[in-house]
């Protein structure tokens, strides 16, 4: 695992609205792991990415990928974002609106690759009955995996991904998801996703980073950051996707996915608002709390 961590360490001067704020982040990421960043919009998280693949070239840092030196401005040394390994997928797909889809993932082959990757991955991503179609005849779903689908053709060793999947429906969202661990198994890349989404980070990430006016406030597992630190025998902590959420008798009726299984939970009508379909929430269940309760 460890001869290709990623490793990261970067500081910036971020020109927002109000003044330049400093950007301070080092973290690492082992290979084929999934990294969650997350944070308040204007935190820094999309200049981040653009700083790992060259994009932007930060004040001052240092940029590895295993034996790779990316970036290393103590010696004035960058390498350019085509000879980074890199797959992007940006949250507006960026796909060429005059090419078809199958044109949008040759255009991004190498010149004397073997094209059958192509048909592969249009294939992996289900589109290979409208890979003719130009990006304007499909569904923000299916550009979406078009444009997955080109950010792998070069098989990248690492998959920035901003914030992929947040304008899509709850449905799409969970089958794109499938779609990426899918890939990602298959390819073995390290991926590092910009999500708000907690299922998200939950499903997929096996590290979450917060970051915060341009700093990390929290890091670690999902479960590290977002569960309760203190759990005793008394009390178990669930933690659950709302499906559906009905008002019952004086009380929400939530049918949520929890730990992998579908179950109807009964909460008070003042959770209403929380409960919305796609909403991802943590609850801490025990016996001293009688009004939540597992109804199966
Ligand atoms: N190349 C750059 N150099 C310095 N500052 C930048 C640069 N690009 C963007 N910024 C500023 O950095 C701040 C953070 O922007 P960024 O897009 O990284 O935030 P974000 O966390 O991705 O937000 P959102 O969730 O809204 O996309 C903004 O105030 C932006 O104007």
């Amino acid at each position: 695992m460890s001869d290709k961590l990623l490793d990261i360490s970067i500081r910036h001067s971020l020109q927002t609205a109000s003044g330049i704020l400093p950007m301070d982040i080092v973290f690492s990421a082992p290979k084929g792991s999934i990294t969650a960043i997350t944070g308040p919009s204007g935190a820094g998280k999309t200049t981040l990415l653009r700083q790992i693949s060259g994009l932007i070239t930060p004040d001052s840092g240092k940029i590895r990928f295993g034996n790779d030196v990316w970036l290393n401005t103590s010696v004035n040394f960058s390498i350019s974002p085509q000879h980074r390994s890199i797959g992007f997928v940006f949250q507006d797909y960026a796909l060429f609106p005059h090419l078809s889809v199958r044109e949008n993932l040759l255009f991004a082959l190498d010149k004397n690759s073997d094209k059958k990757i192509v048909d592969d991955l249009l294939n992996a991503v289900e589109l290979t009955q409208l890979s003719e179609r130009k990006p304007h005849q499909l569904s923000g779903g299916q550009q979406q995996r078009a444009a997955l689908a080109r950010a792998l053709v070069r098989k990248p060793d690492l998959m920035l991904l901003d914030e992929p999947l947040a304008a899509l429906d709850h449905h799409m969202r969970r089958r794109l998801q499938e779609y990426l661990l899918n890939l990602q198994q298959e390819h073995g890349f390290t991926m590092i996703i910009v999500t708000h989404d907690l299922g998200e980070i939950f499903r997929m990430a096996h590290q979450v980073i917060v970051i915060e006016n341009g700093q990390i406030i929290n890091q670690g597992t999902p479960s590290e950051v977002y569960l309760p630190k203190h759990q005793t025998d008394e009390q178990l902590v669930l933690f659950g996707e709302v499906l559906t959420c009905t008002v019952f008798d004086n009380h929400l009726l939530v049918t949520a996915l929890i730990q992998q299984a579908v179950r109807t939970i009964k909460l008070p009508l003042q959770w209403q608002p929380d409960m919305s379909p796609g909403r991802a929430f943590a609850l801490r269940y025990s016996l001293d709390i009688p009004e939540i309760e597992l109804i199966k």
